[in-house]
């Protein structure tokens, strides 16, 4: 049957076949979806033909840019000799070997194994259980349950979304399942008061102390945290949060785990967020930035304290999917980390594009309705301000957030808001004209919702 009455008309298809993640369908299918066709370097552009200045990166993921050929024509190779093979009951396929070691080659000494997934909340469901089998075989089976931050995001699994800090995920589907706890998270702006920064990130790291004190030590497995926070507002730490938490995770027998899904692969102009805050974790989930989202591919780096049990004490490990591993998508991820060493990209964010965008971006600080502008790497935030002299905060944050989003869409940039915070997350290759541009359009937007608010 022809498709070409569907292709005409996808926006009516979408409305009628297509539930999306994360959206309020009704709403969506009243304002109509926008269809994607295609990307190319920093822009991708819509089937009305519209050019958008891509300033999320997709997802926080496309780390390499689009239209990188060289990935489809490795995914293609692969394709053509083996679509798939599992890595079950003694086998694996040589991309799959490969990728294990090129990944595990860039997270320092400690981290020599990898376990695959298809996708980061998969592998926060993954680590979650190695966490448990790990402090079983070591004699401590007690050790179960995970303190985690509220405001963090791990995914949207039932332990991915347990761990998360959102309560509005909480609510559907009676989450968080039993055996994860949540402490504050590192806001400064938002839940410091009178606090400096450095004391702030003191004072929020040793809640995890109080927390363990409270649980019990021996009933404590681990302690999760992203080394920024991304869909929570791309919420930096103070200085003093990330040694504090590390020297306690240390000092009371807890593993630590870094969510690496957003902050991996050179977002923060290091290969791994937990490097760029001197911390060595335990596990490190990771995503998006392994493969730039070209084709789904997740996993859990697992260092040698772990991995060494898994091997010599646990034996079988009863978990992981028919894709664990997916040949194709290891052999897209192999090229788009040949993609990011060969072209420097992680010592470009760290040395060339990441400064320039923290001085571009950081120029917005300026602007009335901005009370903090941030960044780290190529991940920024501009905190909205009702008034910035206090930190008062909008009354309707999404309404304000959305608000500048919207605008910034329609002048061709594409932008995230977490509720009054806006967030970037542009591709490793943004060139310092479109960062230039991403400013602008910002600036842009913000004058406009400022005007409209006072009008
Ligand atoms: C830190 C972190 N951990 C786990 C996940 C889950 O990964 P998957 O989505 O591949 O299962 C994420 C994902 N992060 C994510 C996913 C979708 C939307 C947004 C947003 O900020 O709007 C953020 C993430 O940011």
């Amino acid at each position: 049957m022809s498709d070409t009455p569907s292709r005409s008309n996808l926006a009516a298809v979408d409305a009628a076949h297509h539930l999306h993640p994360f959206t309020n369908m009704k709403k969506l299918n009243a304002d109509g979806t926008r269809i994607i066709q295609r990307g190319e370097g920093a822009h991708i552009f819509d089937s009305n033909g519209k050019k958008y200045l891509d300033g999320f990166a997709g997802l926080w993921c496309v780390n390499i840019g689009y239209g990188r050929t060289e990935i489809a024509e490795a995914a293609m190779r692969q394709m053509n000799e083996l679509p798939y093979y599992n890595t079950f009951f003694g086998t694996t396929t040589t991309p799959t070997t490969l990728l294990s070691e090129k990944v595990c080659a860039r997270a320092g000494p400690h981290f020599n194994h990898v376990f695959f997934t298809n996708s980061g909340s998969e592998a926060s469901d993954t680590w979650f259980r190695m966490a448990r089998v790990y402090w079983a075989a070591v004699g401590q089976p007690a050790k179960k349950t995970v303190i985690a931050r509220r405001n963090g995001y791990h995914g949207s699994t039932v332990a991915g979304a347990s761990m998360g800090g959102m309560k509005y995920m909480h609510e559907q589907g009676d989450l968080p399942i039993q055996g994860v706890v949540h402490i504050g998270q590192p806001y400064w702006y938002a839940e410091g008061g009178d606090l400096s920064p450095e004391e702030f990130g003191l004072k929020v790291a040793r809640e995890l102390e109080e927390k363990i004190d409270e649980l019990g030590e021996d009933n404590v497995a681990a302690f999760v945290a992203e080394p920024v926070q991304g869909a929570g507002g791309v919420i930096i730490p103070p200085s003093t949060y990330w040694p504090e938490i590390a020297r306690i995770c240390k000092a009371r027998n807890i593993l630590l785990v870094s969510d690496e899904v957003i902050c991996g692969f050179g977002r923060l102009g290091s290969w791994f967020g937990f490097q760029h805050f001197g911390v060595e974790p335990d596990l490190a989930p990771i995503a998006k930035g392994l493969s730039s989202g070209y084709l789904p591919i997740g996993g859990v780096l697992v260092s040698d304290r772990i991995a060494d049990v898994f091997i010599n004490e646990v034996g079988e490990f009863n978990h992981g999917f028919t894709y664990s591993g997916h040949p194709v998508c290891a052999a897209a991820a192999i090229e788009n980390l040949r993609i990011i060493e060969e072209e420097r990209l992680v010592e470009r964010v760290r040395d060339d594009i990441g400064p320039y965008f923290a001085k571009a971006w950081g120029s917005l600080a300026d602007h009335d309705m901005v009370g903090e502008a941030v960044s780290v790497g190529l991940m920024g935030a501009l905190q909205l301000a009702a008034d910035k002299s206090t930190r008062r905060r909008f009354e309707k944050p999404d309404a304000v957030g959305s608000a500048v989003r919207n605008h910034a869409l329609a002048n061709g940039l594409v932008l995230r808001a977490t509720g009054d915070r806006m967030l970037a997350s542009p591709p490793l290759i943004i060139s310092h004209e479109e960062v230039d541009t991403m400013v602008r359009i910002a600036r842009q937007a913000l004058d406009a919702v400022w005007a409209d608010m006072r009008s």
